[in-house]
Protein backbone atom coordinates (compact mmCIF):
# COMPACT_ATOMS: atom_id res chain seq x y z
CA UNK A 1 0.00 0.00 0.00
CA UNK A 2 1.23 3.66 -1.15
CA UNK A 3 2.03 5.84 1.36
CA UNK A 4 1.28 9.27 0.30
CA UNK A 5 2.85 13.26 1.33
CA UNK A 6 0.30 15.77 2.14
CA UNK A 7 0.73 17.09 -0.83
CA UNK A 8 0.06 14.27 -3.05
CA UNK A 9 -3.08 13.49 -0.96
CA UNK A 10 -4.62 17.02 -1.54
CA UNK A 11 -3.74 16.49 -5.44
CA UNK A 12 -5.63 13.28 -5.25
CA UNK A 13 -8.88 15.46 -4.03
CA UNK A 14 -8.55 17.20 -6.55
CA UNK A 15 -7.92 14.53 -8.99
CA UNK A 16 -11.40 12.65 -7.79
CA UNK A 17 -13.31 15.89 -7.59
CA UNK A 18 -12.47 16.53 -11.46
CA UNK A 19 -12.74 13.33 -12.45
CA UNK A 20 -15.87 11.78 -10.75
CA UNK A 21 -17.43 15.97 -11.73
CA UNK A 22 -17.94 16.41 -7.89
CA UNK A 23 -17.63 19.06 -5.23
CA UNK A 24 -15.39 19.19 -2.57
CA UNK A 25 -18.47 19.37 -0.42
CA UNK A 26 -19.58 15.99 -1.57
CA UNK A 27 -16.30 14.25 -1.26
CA UNK A 28 -16.42 15.70 2.19
CA UNK A 29 -19.77 13.98 2.74
CA UNK A 30 -18.97 11.02 1.48
CA UNK A 31 -15.66 11.09 4.57
CA UNK A 32 -18.13 12.27 7.13
CA UNK A 33 -20.96 8.75 6.01
CA UNK A 34 -17.80 6.85 6.22
CA UNK A 35 -17.19 8.23 9.53
CA UNK A 36 -20.34 8.27 11.24
CA UNK A 37 -20.82 3.99 9.68
CA UNK A 38 -17.95 3.63 11.50
CA UNK A 39 -19.01 4.58 14.68
CA UNK A 40 -22.56 3.42 14.30
CA UNK A 41 -21.69 0.08 13.65
CA UNK A 42 -19.52 -0.24 16.90
CA UNK A 43 -21.64 1.47 19.53
CA UNK A 44 -25.15 0.47 17.83
CA UNK A 45 -27.43 3.59 19.05
CA UNK A 46 -25.68 2.89 22.64
CA UNK A 47 -26.57 6.63 25.03
CA UNK A 48 -23.21 7.20 25.45
CA UNK A 49 -21.95 11.02 25.12
CA UNK A 50 -19.97 11.78 22.64
CA UNK A 51 -17.75 15.31 22.31
CA UNK A 52 -17.18 16.43 19.13
CA UNK A 53 -14.27 18.91 18.56
CA UNK A 54 -13.84 20.52 15.29
CA UNK A 55 -11.42 22.64 13.83
CA UNK A 56 -12.10 25.37 11.29
CA UNK A 57 -10.53 23.66 8.42
CA UNK A 58 -11.54 20.64 6.61
CA UNK A 59 -10.62 18.59 8.80
CA UNK A 60 -13.15 20.22 11.46
CA UNK A 61 -15.42 20.14 8.32
CA UNK A 62 -15.28 16.60 8.51
CA UNK A 63 -16.51 16.67 12.49
CA UNK A 64 -19.43 19.11 12.11
CA UNK A 65 -20.41 16.85 9.20
CA UNK A 66 -19.90 13.47 11.44
CA UNK A 67 -21.70 15.21 14.12
CA UNK A 68 -24.97 15.73 11.61
CA UNK A 69 -25.34 12.03 10.97
CA UNK A 70 -24.59 11.45 14.63
CA UNK A 71 -27.54 14.08 15.46
CA UNK A 72 -29.87 12.20 12.90
CA UNK A 73 -29.66 8.80 14.18
CA UNK A 74 -30.36 10.15 17.80
CA UNK A 75 -27.01 9.91 19.65
CA UNK A 76 -26.40 12.32 22.11
CA UNK A 77 -23.52 14.64 21.25
CA UNK A 78 -21.74 18.21 22.13
CA UNK A 79 -20.30 19.81 19.37
CA UNK A 80 -17.11 22.04 19.94
CA UNK A 81 -15.77 24.62 17.29
CA UNK A 82 -11.83 25.23 18.43
CA UNK A 83 -11.65 28.74 17.05
CA UNK A 84 -7.85 28.66 16.35
CA UNK A 85 -8.07 31.06 13.60
CA UNK A 86 -10.43 33.16 11.79
CA UNK A 87 -9.92 31.99 8.29
CA UNK A 88 -12.62 29.40 8.23
CA UNK A 89 -12.47 26.49 4.84
CA UNK A 90 -15.82 26.91 2.75
CA UNK A 91 -16.72 23.27 3.73
CA UNK A 92 -16.70 24.20 7.07
CA UNK A 93 -18.79 26.39 7.01
CA UNK A 94 -21.66 24.84 4.60
CA UNK A 95 -21.35 22.78 7.20
CA UNK A 96 -21.78 24.58 10.19
CA UNK A 97 -25.04 25.98 8.32
CA UNK A 98 -26.18 22.60 7.69
CA UNK A 99 -25.83 21.79 11.53
CA UNK A 100 -27.38 25.17 12.51
CA UNK A 101 -30.07 24.20 10.22
CA UNK A 102 -30.99 21.41 12.59
CA UNK A 103 -31.38 23.75 15.63
CA UNK A 104 -27.58 22.52 16.60
CA UNK A 105 -25.38 25.75 18.34
CA UNK A 106 -22.10 24.45 18.77
CA UNK A 107 -20.04 25.75 21.68
CA UNK A 108 -17.03 27.76 20.27
CA UNK A 109 -13.99 27.82 22.47
CA UNK A 110 -11.07 30.24 22.48
CA UNK A 111 -8.78 31.14 24.62
CA UNK A 112 -11.24 32.74 27.55
CA UNK A 113 -13.41 29.42 27.28
CA UNK A 114 -14.18 27.29 30.30
CA UNK A 115 -13.23 24.10 28.99
CA UNK A 116 -16.19 21.01 28.71
CA UNK A 117 -16.72 18.50 31.57
CA UNK A 118 -15.69 14.99 29.80
CA UNK A 119 -16.56 11.64 31.73
CA UNK A 120 -14.15 9.05 31.60
CA UNK A 121 -16.80 6.86 29.50
CA UNK A 122 -17.51 9.17 27.21
CA UNK A 123 -16.07 9.45 23.50
CA UNK A 124 -14.23 12.02 21.99
CA UNK A 125 -13.74 12.73 18.25
CA UNK A 126 -11.06 14.77 17.59
CA UNK A 127 -11.47 16.91 14.66
CA UNK A 128 -9.31 19.85 15.48
CA UNK A 129 -6.71 19.71 12.99
CA UNK A 130 -5.92 17.41 9.92
CA UNK A 131 -3.14 17.36 7.62
CA UNK A 132 -2.90 20.79 6.83
CA UNK A 133 -1.35 21.85 9.84
CA UNK A 134 1.95 24.12 9.57
CA UNK A 135 2.92 25.18 12.65
CA UNK A 136 2.45 25.02 16.69
CA UNK A 137 -0.73 24.73 17.71
CA UNK A 138 -1.40 27.77 20.04
CA UNK A 139 -0.59 27.79 23.64
CA UNK A 140 -4.83 27.82 24.62
CA UNK A 141 -4.94 24.89 22.10
CA UNK A 142 -2.52 22.81 23.44
CA UNK A 143 -4.43 23.43 26.80
CA UNK A 144 -7.38 22.25 25.24
CA UNK A 145 -5.21 18.71 23.98
CA UNK A 146 -4.02 18.67 27.72
CA UNK A 147 -8.14 18.91 28.83
CA UNK A 148 -8.87 16.03 26.19
CA UNK A 149 -5.95 13.19 27.52
CA UNK A 150 -6.58 14.00 31.34
CA UNK A 151 -10.31 12.85 30.86
CA UNK A 152 -9.09 9.48 29.88
CA UNK A 153 -12.21 8.73 27.66
CA UNK A 154 -11.46 6.83 24.72
CA UNK A 155 -10.31 9.22 21.65
CA UNK A 156 -11.14 8.98 18.23
CA UNK A 157 -9.07 11.12 15.68
CA UNK A 158 -10.54 12.32 12.64
CA UNK A 159 -7.53 11.30 9.92
CA UNK A 160 -4.63 12.28 11.87
CA UNK A 161 -4.15 12.53 15.70
CA UNK A 162 -4.49 16.68 15.87
CA UNK A 163 -0.72 18.43 16.48
CA UNK A 164 1.41 15.56 14.78
CA UNK A 165 2.88 17.01 11.30
CA UNK A 166 2.82 15.09 7.91
CA UNK A 167 6.13 15.73 7.58
CA UNK A 168 8.02 16.68 10.37
CA UNK A 169 8.40 16.09 14.20
CA UNK A 170 6.58 17.99 17.04
CA UNK A 171 8.87 18.92 19.45
CA UNK A 172 6.12 19.33 22.09
CA UNK A 173 4.78 16.12 23.50
CA UNK A 174 1.83 18.10 24.82
CA UNK A 175 1.32 19.93 21.79
CA UNK A 176 -0.32 16.22 20.12
CA UNK A 177 -3.44 14.56 21.15
CA UNK A 178 -3.15 10.62 21.76
CA UNK A 179 -5.71 8.99 20.02
CA UNK A 180 -6.82 5.84 20.86
CA UNK A 181 -7.77 5.26 17.54
CA UNK A 182 -7.33 7.28 14.56
CA UNK A 183 -9.24 6.52 11.04
CA UNK A 184 -7.12 7.47 8.28
CA UNK A 185 -8.38 8.38 5.08
CA UNK A 186 -7.58 6.21 1.98
CA UNK A 187 -4.06 6.17 3.28
CA UNK A 188 -1.99 5.35 6.39
CA UNK A 189 0.48 8.44 7.26
CA UNK A 190 3.93 7.84 7.08
CA UNK A 191 4.27 9.09 10.95
CA UNK A 192 2.32 6.24 12.12
CA UNK A 193 5.21 4.06 11.93
CA UNK A 194 7.69 6.30 13.17
CA UNK A 195 9.40 5.59 16.90
CA UNK A 196 8.90 9.63 17.44
CA UNK A 197 5.53 10.38 16.17
CA UNK A 198 3.77 6.77 15.81
CA UNK A 199 2.95 6.72 20.04
CA UNK A 200 0.54 9.44 19.38
CA UNK A 201 -1.88 6.80 17.80
CA UNK A 202 -2.45 3.51 19.82
CA UNK A 203 -3.95 1.79 16.35
CA UNK A 204 -4.78 2.82 13.15
CA UNK A 205 -6.95 2.24 10.35
CA UNK A 206 -7.79 3.39 6.84
CA UNK A 207 -11.64 4.43 5.87
CA UNK A 208 -11.77 4.36 2.07
CA UNK A 209 -13.09 7.42 0.65
CA UNK A 210 -13.44 6.43 -2.79
CA UNK A 211 -10.53 8.73 -3.96
CA UNK A 212 -9.42 8.96 -7.76
CA UNK A 213 -7.90 5.22 -8.06
CA UNK A 214 -5.97 5.94 -11.38
CA UNK A 215 -4.51 9.25 -9.57
CA UNK A 216 -3.49 6.35 -6.42
CA UNK A 217 -2.38 3.38 -9.10
CA UNK A 218 -0.32 6.52 -11.02
CA UNK A 219 1.23 8.39 -8.49
CA UNK A 220 4.67 7.13 -7.24
CA UNK A 221 5.51 7.82 -3.42
CA UNK A 222 8.59 7.81 -1.31
CA UNK A 223 7.32 5.28 0.65
CA UNK A 224 4.90 1.51 0.71
CA UNK A 225 3.87 0.29 3.18
CA UNK A 226 4.53 -3.61 3.28
CA UNK A 227 2.24 -6.29 3.76
CA UNK A 228 0.56 -9.54 2.06
CA UNK A 229 -0.38 -7.94 -0.50
CA UNK A 230 3.24 -6.52 -1.79
CA UNK A 231 5.00 -9.37 -0.99
CA UNK A 232 2.98 -12.23 -2.70
CA UNK A 233 3.74 -11.31 -6.05
CA UNK A 234 7.51 -11.27 -5.12
CA UNK A 235 7.18 -14.87 -3.81
CA UNK A 236 9.61 -17.70 -6.18
CA UNK A 237 7.60 -20.92 -6.15
CA UNK A 238 9.57 -23.62 -6.14
CA UNK A 239 10.00 -25.38 -9.76
CA UNK A 240 8.88 -29.34 -9.69
CA UNK A 241 12.38 -30.20 -10.69
CA UNK A 242 14.27 -28.12 -9.10
CA UNK A 243 16.86 -28.92 -6.57
CA UNK A 244 19.55 -28.21 -3.56
CA UNK A 245 21.39 -26.89 -6.00
CA UNK A 246 19.54 -24.42 -7.28
CA UNK A 247 18.50 -23.17 -4.58
CA UNK A 248 21.06 -21.44 -3.81
CA UNK A 249 24.23 -21.72 -1.24
CA UNK A 250 24.57 -19.37 1.93
CA UNK A 251 27.93 -19.16 3.73
CA UNK A 252 27.54 -17.35 6.68
CA UNK A 253 30.87 -16.07 8.50
CA UNK A 254 30.82 -14.83 12.19
CA UNK A 255 31.47 -15.91 15.29
CA UNK A 256 33.76 -15.88 18.79
CA UNK A 257 34.37 -17.40 21.52
CA UNK A 258 30.88 -17.33 23.83
CA UNK A 259 28.84 -15.70 20.72
CA UNK A 260 28.38 -18.92 18.53
CA UNK A 261 24.99 -18.91 18.89
CA UNK A 262 24.33 -16.07 16.47
CA UNK A 263 26.29 -18.21 13.73
CA UNK A 264 23.74 -20.92 14.84
CA UNK A 265 21.15 -18.47 14.72
CA UNK A 266 21.59 -17.30 11.15
CA UNK A 267 22.71 -20.19 9.49
CA UNK A 268 19.57 -22.24 10.73
CA UNK A 269 17.71 -19.31 9.84
CA UNK A 270 19.19 -19.26 6.34
CA UNK A 271 18.75 -22.95 5.67
CA UNK A 272 14.60 -22.42 6.65
CA UNK A 273 14.03 -19.48 4.36
CA UNK A 274 15.24 -21.75 1.65
CA UNK A 275 18.60 -22.04 0.87
CA UNK A 276 19.47 -25.13 -0.76
CA UNK A 277 22.70 -25.04 1.18
CA UNK A 278 24.61 -23.52 4.08
CA UNK A 279 27.86 -23.32 5.25
CA UNK A 280 28.91 -21.74 8.65
CA UNK A 281 32.73 -20.37 8.61
CA UNK A 282 33.79 -19.71 12.24
CA UNK A 283 36.85 -19.71 14.79
CA UNK A 284 37.53 -23.22 15.49
CA UNK A 285 36.33 -23.49 18.43
CA UNK A 286 32.79 -23.40 16.82
CA UNK A 287 33.15 -26.23 14.96
CA UNK A 288 32.10 -28.81 17.72
CA UNK A 289 29.16 -27.01 18.68
CA UNK A 290 28.00 -26.04 15.19
CA UNK A 291 28.52 -29.80 13.55
CA UNK A 292 26.63 -31.26 17.09
CA UNK A 293 23.73 -28.69 17.41
CA UNK A 294 23.15 -28.33 13.54
CA UNK A 295 23.54 -31.38 11.04
CA UNK A 296 22.03 -29.77 8.15
CA UNK A 297 24.65 -26.65 8.07
CA UNK A 298 28.63 -27.53 6.70
CA UNK A 299 31.21 -25.99 8.79
CA UNK A 300 34.38 -24.48 8.16
CA UNK A 301 37.12 -22.60 10.25
CA UNK A 302 39.34 -20.25 10.75
CA UNK A 303 43.04 -21.31 12.09
CA UNK A 304 42.21 -18.75 15.14
CA UNK A 305 40.70 -20.82 17.94
CA UNK A 306 38.37 -18.00 19.02
CA UNK A 307 38.42 -14.96 16.75
CA UNK A 308 38.32 -15.03 12.70
CA UNK A 309 41.57 -13.79 11.73
CA UNK A 310 41.43 -14.69 8.07
CA UNK A 311 38.65 -15.60 5.91
CA UNK A 312 39.75 -18.34 3.40
CA UNK A 313 37.56 -20.68 1.75
CA UNK A 314 37.27 -23.35 -1.47
CA UNK A 315 33.92 -23.20 -1.68
CA UNK A 316 31.23 -21.13 -4.11
CA UNK A 317 29.02 -20.10 -2.43
CA UNK A 318 25.84 -17.62 -3.61
CA UNK A 319 25.87 -14.96 -1.34
CA UNK A 320 27.85 -13.85 1.97
CA UNK A 321 25.98 -13.09 5.31
CA UNK A 322 28.57 -11.69 7.37
CA UNK A 323 28.78 -10.32 11.13
CA UNK A 324 26.97 -11.69 13.68
CA UNK A 325 28.89 -12.51 16.28
CA UNK A 326 32.07 -11.53 14.89
CA UNK A 327 33.62 -9.21 17.68
CA UNK A 328 35.99 -6.16 16.63
CA UNK A 329 39.41 -7.72 17.57
CA UNK A 330 42.30 -5.99 15.36
CA UNK A 331 43.36 -9.32 13.62
CA UNK A 332 39.07 -9.52 12.82
CA UNK A 333 39.20 -5.59 11.45
CA UNK A 334 42.20 -6.58 9.33
CA UNK A 335 40.25 -10.38 8.26
CA UNK A 336 37.45 -8.17 6.95
CA UNK A 337 39.22 -5.77 5.37
CA UNK A 338 41.15 -8.29 3.16
CA UNK A 339 37.82 -10.62 2.68
CA UNK A 340 36.31 -6.73 1.42
CA UNK A 341 38.69 -6.51 -1.07
CA UNK A 342 38.79 -9.63 -2.71
CA UNK A 343 35.08 -10.53 -2.49
CA UNK A 344 32.92 -10.44 -5.23
CA UNK A 345 30.05 -12.35 -4.27
CA UNK A 346 26.71 -10.02 -3.48
CA UNK A 347 26.96 -9.70 0.54
CA UNK A 348 24.27 -9.27 3.93
CA UNK A 349 26.22 -7.49 6.51
CA UNK A 350 25.32 -7.59 10.14
CA UNK A 351 26.28 -6.65 13.87
CA UNK A 352 29.59 -6.43 14.79
CA UNK A 353 31.35 -5.95 10.58
CA UNK A 354 28.58 -2.90 10.48
CA UNK A 355 30.77 -1.57 13.42
CA UNK A 356 33.82 -2.44 11.80
CA UNK A 357 33.10 -0.21 8.60
CA UNK A 358 31.32 2.80 10.79
CA UNK A 359 35.07 2.31 12.58
CA UNK A 360 37.01 1.97 9.30
CA UNK A 361 34.49 4.42 6.59
CA UNK A 362 36.79 3.64 3.62
CA UNK A 363 36.23 0.24 3.79
CA UNK A 364 32.30 1.18 2.69
CA UNK A 365 34.00 1.45 -0.56
CA UNK A 366 34.71 -2.06 -1.11
CA UNK A 367 31.24 -3.44 -0.58
CA UNK A 368 29.75 -4.72 -3.79
CA UNK A 369 26.91 -3.12 -5.12
CA UNK A 370 23.17 -3.69 -3.68
CA UNK A 371 24.44 -4.92 -0.59
CA UNK A 372 22.56 -5.39 2.43
CA UNK A 373 23.15 -3.75 5.75
CA UNK A 374 21.00 -4.80 8.64
CA UNK A 375 21.62 -1.68 11.28
CA UNK A 376 19.69 -1.51 14.91
CA UNK A 377 19.21 2.13 15.78
CA UNK A 378 22.58 2.33 17.34
CA UNK A 379 25.03 0.32 14.75
CA UNK A 380 22.55 2.85 12.35
CA UNK A 381 23.65 5.96 14.07
CA UNK A 382 27.55 4.99 14.29
CA UNK A 383 27.41 4.33 10.09
CA UNK A 384 25.48 7.43 9.24
CA UNK A 385 25.82 9.92 12.17
CA UNK A 386 23.71 11.78 14.82
CA UNK A 387 19.83 12.59 13.45
CA UNK A 388 17.89 15.40 14.46
CA UNK A 389 14.89 13.53 14.70
CA UNK A 390 13.11 10.68 12.67
CA UNK A 391 12.48 12.84 9.08
CA UNK A 392 16.57 13.49 8.92
CA UNK A 393 17.74 9.77 10.12
CA UNK A 394 15.29 8.60 6.87
CA UNK A 395 17.07 11.36 4.58
CA UNK A 396 20.49 10.83 5.92
CA UNK A 397 19.62 7.19 5.31
CA UNK A 398 18.40 7.75 1.32
CA UNK A 399 21.92 9.50 1.23
CA UNK A 400 24.01 6.99 2.46
CA UNK A 401 22.17 4.13 0.70
CA UNK A 402 22.72 6.77 -2.52
CA UNK A 403 26.36 7.52 -1.75
CA UNK A 404 27.45 3.47 -1.53
CA UNK A 405 24.78 1.96 -3.56
CA UNK A 406 23.18 -0.42 -0.70
CA UNK A 407 20.09 -1.68 1.10
CA UNK A 408 20.02 -0.42 4.39
CA UNK A 409 17.53 -1.95 6.87
CA UNK A 410 16.78 0.23 9.71
CA UNK A 411 15.88 -2.36 12.51
CA UNK A 412 13.04 -1.16 14.49
CA UNK A 413 9.16 -1.46 15.74
CA UNK A 414 8.61 -0.73 12.39
CA UNK A 415 11.63 -1.82 10.02
CA UNK A 416 12.15 0.59 7.02
CA UNK A 417 14.54 -0.49 4.16
CA UNK A 418 15.70 2.23 2.01
CA UNK A 419 17.01 1.45 -1.18
CA UNK A 420 17.77 5.05 -3.24
CA UNK A 421 14.88 7.24 -2.93
CA UNK A 422 12.39 4.72 -1.81
CA UNK A 423 11.53 3.48 1.68
CA UNK A 424 9.46 0.48 2.48
CA UNK A 425 7.66 -0.06 5.82
CA UNK A 426 7.12 -2.95 7.38
CA UNK A 427 3.93 -4.50 9.27
CA UNK A 428 4.95 -7.38 10.81
CA UNK A 429 6.44 -8.02 13.80
CA UNK A 430 5.64 -7.53 17.96
CA UNK A 431 7.69 -6.35 20.95
CA UNK A 432 8.43 -9.69 21.97
CA UNK A 433 11.04 -10.21 18.83
CA UNK A 434 12.90 -7.52 21.19
CA UNK A 435 15.46 -10.48 22.34
CA UNK A 436 18.66 -11.67 21.87
CA UNK A 437 19.05 -13.17 18.91
CA UNK A 438 16.19 -12.14 16.98
CA UNK A 439 18.65 -10.30 14.72
CA UNK A 440 20.78 -13.00 13.77
CA UNK A 441 17.91 -14.87 12.83
CA UNK A 442 16.93 -11.54 9.99
CA UNK A 443 20.69 -11.84 8.53
CA UNK A 444 20.11 -15.69 7.93
CA UNK A 445 16.79 -15.00 6.45
CA UNK A 446 17.74 -12.26 4.21
CA UNK A 447 21.00 -14.87 2.84
CA UNK A 448 18.88 -17.69 2.32
CA UNK A 449 16.29 -15.40 0.30
CA UNK A 450 19.32 -14.17 -1.64
CA UNK A 451 20.59 -17.41 -2.34
CA UNK A 452 17.37 -18.46 -4.41
CA UNK A 453 17.91 -16.28 -6.50
CA UNK A 454 15.18 -12.62 -5.03
CA UNK A 455 17.21 -10.15 -5.47
CA UNK A 456 18.94 -7.80 -2.45
CA UNK A 457 15.99 -5.28 -2.31
CA UNK A 458 13.69 -7.90 -2.57
CA UNK A 459 15.25 -10.35 -0.58
CA UNK A 460 15.71 -7.28 2.27
CA UNK A 461 11.93 -6.16 1.89
CA UNK A 462 10.53 -10.26 2.08
CA UNK A 463 13.16 -11.03 4.89
CA UNK A 464 11.68 -8.49 7.16
CA UNK A 465 8.16 -9.06 6.26
CA UNK A 466 8.47 -13.13 7.00
CA UNK A 467 10.56 -12.45 9.88
CA UNK A 468 7.84 -10.42 11.86
CA UNK A 469 5.38 -12.44 10.50
CA UNK A 470 7.18 -15.86 11.92
CA UNK A 471 7.44 -13.93 15.42
CA UNK A 472 4.05 -13.01 15.10
CA UNK A 473 2.84 -16.69 14.57
CA UNK A 474 5.27 -17.92 17.43
CA UNK A 475 4.42 -15.21 20.25
CA UNK A 476 0.94 -16.77 19.61
CA UNK A 477 2.02 -19.75 21.15
CA UNK A 478 4.66 -18.24 23.95
CA UNK A 479 3.50 -14.54 24.59
CA UNK A 480 5.46 -11.49 24.57
CA UNK A 481 7.81 -12.97 27.12
CA UNK A 482 9.38 -15.84 26.44
CA UNK A 483 9.52 -15.49 23.34
CA UNK A 484 13.19 -16.31 21.45
CA UNK A 485 15.15 -16.26 18.31
CA UNK A 486 14.69 -19.73 18.12
CA UNK A 487 11.38 -19.85 18.49
CA UNK A 488 11.48 -17.28 15.16
CA UNK A 489 13.47 -19.71 13.58
CA UNK A 490 11.18 -22.55 13.86
CA UNK A 491 7.77 -20.47 12.78
CA UNK A 492 9.53 -19.15 9.37
CA UNK A 493 8.04 -21.95 7.60
CA UNK A 494 4.75 -21.45 9.03
CA UNK A 495 5.09 -17.11 7.90
CA UNK A 496 5.36 -18.58 4.29
CA UNK A 497 3.21 -20.71 4.24
CA UNK A 498 0.80 -18.18 5.86
CA UNK A 499 1.27 -16.22 2.66
CA UNK A 500 -1.42 -18.48 1.03
CA UNK A 501 -3.87 -18.57 3.87
CA UNK A 502 -7.18 -17.00 3.19
CA UNK A 503 -7.31 -13.54 5.06
CA UNK A 504 -9.76 -13.84 7.56
CA UNK A 505 -13.27 -12.28 7.13
CA UNK A 506 -13.36 -8.65 8.33
CA UNK A 507 -16.07 -6.81 6.05
CA UNK A 508 -16.17 -4.03 7.79
CA UNK A 509 -12.61 -2.90 8.72
CA UNK A 510 -9.80 -1.47 5.89
CA UNK A 511 -6.44 -1.96 6.61
CA UNK A 512 -5.18 -1.35 10.00
CA UNK A 513 -2.48 -1.14 12.57
CA UNK A 514 -1.49 -1.14 16.23
CA UNK A 515 1.26 0.63 17.40
CA UNK A 516 3.25 -2.28 19.84
CA UNK A 517 2.61 -1.10 23.07
N1 LIG B 1 -8.38 13.17 0.76
C1 LIG B 1 -8.54 13.39 2.01
O1 LIG B 1 -7.84 12.83 2.82
C2 LIG B 1 -9.57 14.36 2.44
C3 LIG B 1 -9.40 14.96 3.65
N2 LIG B 1 -10.24 15.85 4.16
C4 LIG B 1 -9.96 16.42 5.46
O2 LIG B 1 -9.28 17.63 5.26
C5 LIG B 1 -8.20 17.73 6.16
C6 LIG B 1 -7.24 18.73 5.70
O3 LIG B 1 -7.91 19.96 5.68
P1 LIG B 1 -7.20 21.38 5.70
O4 LIG B 1 -8.28 22.38 5.74
O5 LIG B 1 -6.26 21.47 4.59
O6 LIG B 1 -6.37 21.35 7.02
P2 LIG B 1 -6.80 21.26 8.56
O7 LIG B 1 -8.19 20.84 8.76
O8 LIG B 1 -5.75 20.50 9.19
O9 LIG B 1 -6.86 22.78 8.98
C7 LIG B 1 -5.84 23.48 9.34
C8 LIG B 1 -6.15 24.93 8.96
O10 LIG B 1 -5.63 25.80 9.91
C9 LIG B 1 -4.44 26.44 9.45
N3 LIG B 1 -3.42 26.10 10.43
C10 LIG B 1 -2.46 25.18 10.34
N4 LIG B 1 -1.76 25.11 11.47
C11 LIG B 1 -2.31 26.00 12.33
C12 LIG B 1 -2.05 26.37 13.65
N5 LIG B 1 -1.07 25.81 14.36
N6 LIG B 1 -2.81 27.30 14.24
C13 LIG B 1 -3.81 27.87 13.56
N7 LIG B 1 -4.14 27.57 12.27
C14 LIG B 1 -3.38 26.64 11.67
C15 LIG B 1 -4.17 25.89 8.08
O11 LIG B 1 -3.70 26.93 7.27
C16 LIG B 1 -5.50 25.30 7.68
O12 LIG B 1 -6.24 26.30 7.05
C17 LIG B 1 -7.74 16.32 6.27
O13 LIG B 1 -6.91 16.07 7.35
C18 LIG B 1 -9.05 15.58 6.34
O14 LIG B 1 -9.54 15.60 7.65
C19 LIG B 1 -11.41 16.33 3.45
O15 LIG B 1 -12.54 16.21 4.23
C20 LIG B 1 -11.71 15.61 2.14
C21 LIG B 1 -10.72 14.70 1.56
K1 LIG C 1 -7.59 15.24 13.77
Amino acid sequence: MKIFSAEQIYEADKATIKKNSISSDQLMEGVAVQLFNWLHLRIQGAPVKIHLFCGIGNNGGDGIALARHLQEHGYNIAVYVVNYSKKRSDDFLVNLDRLKDRKIWPEFLDESSVLPEIGRDDIIVDAIFGIGLNRAPDAWVVNLFEHIQKAQAFVLSVDIPSGLYTDKVQRDEKSVVKANHTLSFQVPKLVFFLPETGIFTEQWEVLEIGLDPEFLVNTETDYELIGKNEMLPVYIPREKFSHKGTHGHGLIIGGSYGKMGAVHLASKACLHAGSGLVTAFVPKCGYTPLQTNFPEAMVLTDTDENHITKIDFTIDPTVIGIGVGLGKEASTVKALDEFLSANKKPLVIDADALNILSENKELLKKIPAQTVLTPHPKELERLIGKWKDDFDKLKKAKAFSKEYDCVLVIKGSHTITIYDDKGYVNTTGNPGMGTGGTGDVLTGMITGLIAQGYNPLNAAVFGVYLHGRAGDIAVEKTGYQALTASHVVDAIGLAFMDLFAQPKNRPDQGESGASPE
